[in-house]
């Protein structure tokens, strides 16, 4: 038996319950981790944020080579218990966890790097909260048939890598974006190897208003279902609605989801074109569970 001590948070309703091991020495098991995301009978979340210093971690060493001051890793797992390369809103409640139990400090204008399995991901505060600097992304250059229960008909989807795996589907209407029922996982033909989370977008009408580009989404993530918003599928849902609108389509980009509104943007660097996510980040409640 463990104790617990955690932390909830959320950001725009995607929610996950964080708590420090700076020294690596209270790794969950999978099964410890769907107790504690289980909705009736544990804490409820979409995820598990581990806080652990990158130097205890094999992933944490990769980290800190690429950039020694990525003190601080974040060790995400979905409510299934598999681990995931990087999640956008965890990534600013983790900032704010840090920063609210002192581990760390951020003067506005200043940047924290942190390191994840996609990678070390800059963040810094903004007006929303905070903004994460997702790094370069990649189409995967797959278009699979995606099925969702309740949608008439399958339709093609685009495959994106933001770190971790994403299919995003455009859909008819806000009608068809409401029907469709996301308790069950989309089928996706052919199936990624490794999964993927799949967002189902309908822009708003029009679809660009002063220069941001606007849409709706929906999303099922991979090893936590149906959420209230997906950071990294925000930000690949409006790469895949700019790829498709062609070109002139804006950089700047305001994504609707269940939970809320997330910015995504997209600038260029000496590295090639990045994308941000800037959203809130709250914490909730802190408490205790015993662990079997
Ligand atoms: N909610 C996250 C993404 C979490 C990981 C995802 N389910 C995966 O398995 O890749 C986000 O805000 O990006």
């Amino acid at each position: 038996m463990a104790t617990l001590h955690f932390t909830k948070g959320q950001g725009t309703g995607n929610d996950f319950v964080l708590y420090s091991d700076p020294d690596g020495r209270m790794p969950l098991t999978a099964a410890q981790i769907t107790e504690v995301c289980d909705r009736h009978f544990g804490v409820g979340a979409d995820g598990v944020i581990r806080a652990v210093k990158s130097s205890r971690l094999p992933e944490g060493a990769e980290a800190l080579a690429e950039d020694p001051a990525a003190e601080w890793f974040m060790d995400y797992y979905n409510a299934d218990g598999s681990p995931a390369e990087m999640c956008g809103n965890g990534i600013r409640v983790y900032v704010r966890y840090l920063l609210e139990t002192g581990l760390v400090e951020l003067a506005d204008g200043d940047t924290l790097p942190i390191g994840t399995r996609a990678g070390v991901k800059d963040v810094q505060r903004n007006l929303t909260g905070f903004q994460a600097d997702l790094g370069r992304w990649r189409l995967d250059g797959g278009e699979p048939l995606v099925r969702a229960r309740e949608l008439p008909v399958a339709r093609p989807g685009l495959s994106l890598d933001l770190g971790n795996p994403h299919v995003v589907v455009a859909v008819a209407d806000d009608a068809e974006l409401d029907a469709a029922d996301l308790s069950y996982i989309p089928h996706i033909e052919p199936a990624p190897a490794n999964g993927a989370n799949v967002e189902f977008v309908v822009p708003f009408e029009p679809l660009i208003k002063d220069g941001v580009g606007r849409i709706r989404m929906r999303v099922h993530e991979r090893g936590s279902g149906e959420t209230l918003s997906c950071g990294t599928g925000a930000a690949a849902a409006a790469l895949a609605v700019r790829y498709w609108a062609g070109q002139g389509a804006p950089n700047q980009w305001r994504v609707e989801v269940p939970g809320g509104t997330v910015g995504v943007r997209m600038f260029a660097t000496e590295d090639g074109e990045h994308v941000a996510l800037s959203g809130p980040a709250e914490l909730v409640y802190t408490g205790t569970l015993e662990l079997a």
